[in-house]
């Protein structure tokens, strides 16, 4: 694969020539041009700089420059006059200041980079494209036979298709350790992703230890102190992410999902009935008790504080109404409120309520798409996340959600943690996110899309290869151009370069 083509994903416009400049290492320096807003002193490019060096120049052992070779065609018996003057410098130029901010929805990734005459250059708006850039840049160098580094003259313009590139880790299922959420991270960064959707806690367990309710984790984690994650931990995580331009975007799924919760929280979750006594088990949070309110408000107001991301996933999903329906506590309080006999009323009180505190404290909400579908009233912003169904069915559901006004994100093809033999990232790389029914009003709607890694079936064990490269298809699509990245023959021969790239 020519290596300017090995970029992943496909830069919207990518120009290259058989004009090639060696690069020695010890020689190449990435330097803050004259004019960018952002100079020496800012972390994200200053690490980024440092990391980018080691990425790029990954098979280097600091040894000797290596020889530096012919230049295609060139006959002189003394190699030195034929190669043209080694790649001196990548100057990188960001048009605005900021360097201690939390890359956004609107963060904005586009970026210039442009190999020639010996010098490369990279201007961005933001620290964020130029973040965009860097792994571009580091794609484009590579060795010959001999093991001298290379890197063609270049010309590429580029931006992202979508602004919400994400991918969704579920760490209850199965306890992920940071360092697996790490290395996530970075192999998100090296295909331009730009959101970490941490769907931190579940029925299984949960491992997120609140300062405000210890006992969440002490009770609900898989074990209380190695199967957590402390306030460092999620720092950690998040900071990580900052560096790479990632945002991260919690869930914490409610009100079904929450057994885990009723352990460390008693009286939170419904209890079941079984004719008229309880049967032992409980189901989803109760709504009708203001205690659980109290208590979302006082959980929802640390995790405000703790993620710094806009938005929250207030999850919304597969609500079971059967332990609802056996309580005669909610019985009666369905009768008082006025809903007759039809739940998804009860469901839309809770999760109305939920989003006014989540409101308040001045986040917007991400739902899964039940809480659409189930006519909740929730505010114009909210964005609805489609999960559900075969082509014909999320299509349907995308049109739905986008003419009803609402902001949309694309998972249900993307579920990676269904696995099956062979080349199944040709079905995911072949999705469409447009391809439904709908106004260009209502394609503007479409903000981007997730890749779903849950965890019943994954662990730190086997997390790495079931998610790259096949994600990498996930991040092609919501990155680069439609027209231009519709051949699956082409695509393989990127990504399986782009896979060595991976497993260096
Ligand atoms: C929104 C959503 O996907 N909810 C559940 N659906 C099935 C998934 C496994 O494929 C997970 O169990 C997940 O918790």
């Amino acid at each position: 694969v020519p290596p300017a083509q090995g970029v992943w994903p496909l830069p919207q416009s990518l120009s290259s020539s058989a004009e090639r400049y060696p690069l020695r290492p010890r020689e190449l320096n990435f330097l803050y041009g004259k004019g960018s807003a952002v100079q020496p002193g800012c972390t994200i490019l200053d690490t980024a700089f440092k990391r980018y060096f080691r990425i790029t120049f990954s098979g280097y052992s600091g040894g000797k420059p290596l020889t530096v070779n012919k230049k295609p065609g060139c006959v002189s018996p003394d190699r030195s006059l034929c190669d043209s003057a080694p790649l001196a410098a990548l100057v990188v130029n960001v048009q605005k200041g900021g360097c201690d901010g939390f890359p956004d929805l609107n963060s904005r990734e586009d970026y210039k980079l442009s190999i020639a005459d010996g010098l490369g250059s990279l201007s961005a708006v933001s620290v964020w494209g130029a973040l965009r850039g860097l792994e571009t840049f580091s794609q484009l160098v590579y060795q010959d036979q001999e093991g001298t580094y290379y890197i063609n003259k270049t010309d590429v313009v580029d931006f992202p298709r979508f602004p919400h590139r994400g991918l969704l880790l579920d760490t209850s299922r199965h306890y992920l350790p940071v360092r697996s959420i790490l290395e996530t991270l970075d192999a998100m960064a090296y295909n331009k992703f730009n959101v970490f959707h941490w769907h931190i806690v579940d029925d299984p367990s949960f491992p997120y230890q609140s300062p405000t309710f210890p006992n969440l984790s002490s009770k609900g984690a898989f074990h209380p102190q190695t199967h957590i994650y402390t306030m460092s931990d999620v720092k950690q995580v998040i900071e990580h992410a900052r560096l790479w331009g990632i945002r991260v975007i919690p869930e914490f799924d409610t009100p079904g999902h929450t057994q885990s919760w009723g352990k460390g929280q008693p009286g939170l979750l419904t209890a079941c009935y079984k004719g008229s006594v309880p049967s032992g088990t409980f189901g989803p949070v109760n709504p009708m008790l203001n205690t659980s309110y109290q208590f979302m408000s006082m959980l929802f107001n640390e995790i405000s504080s703790v993620f710094p991301d806009s938005y929250l996933h207030l999850g919304g999903d597969e609500v079971n109404f059967a332990c609802w329906k056996s309580n005669p506590d909610i019985q009666q309080f369905m009768k008082k409120m006025g809903f007759g006999t039809d739940y998804r009323k009860l469901e839309s009180f809770y999760i109305e309520n939920l989003v006014k505190i989540v409101t308040a404290l001045n986040k917007n909400s991400l739902v899964w798409q039940e809480v659409f579908d189930n006519a909740v009233k929730v505010p114009a912003d909210t964005v609805v996340h489609v999960w559900k169904g075969n082509k014909e069915q999320y299509s349907q559901e995308m049109s739905s959600v986008t003419a009803g006004g609402f902001k949309v994100l694309l998972s249900a093809p993307w579920y990676l943690n269904v696995i099956n033999y062979g080349q199944d990232w040709m079905e995911a790389y072949k999705v469409e996110p447009l391809g439904f029914n709908g106004t260009a009003e209502q394609k503007k709607l479409v903000m981007g899309g997730e890749a779903c890694m849950w965890g019943e079936y994954v662990d730190a064990t086997n997390l790495t290869p079931r998610l790259w490269p096949r994600a990498g298809a996930v991040g092609e699509r919501l990155w680069s151009d439609e027209a231009q990245t519709s051949n699956l023959d082409m695509a393989y021969d990127r990504l399986a370069e782009f896979r060595c790239r991976l497993l260096r």
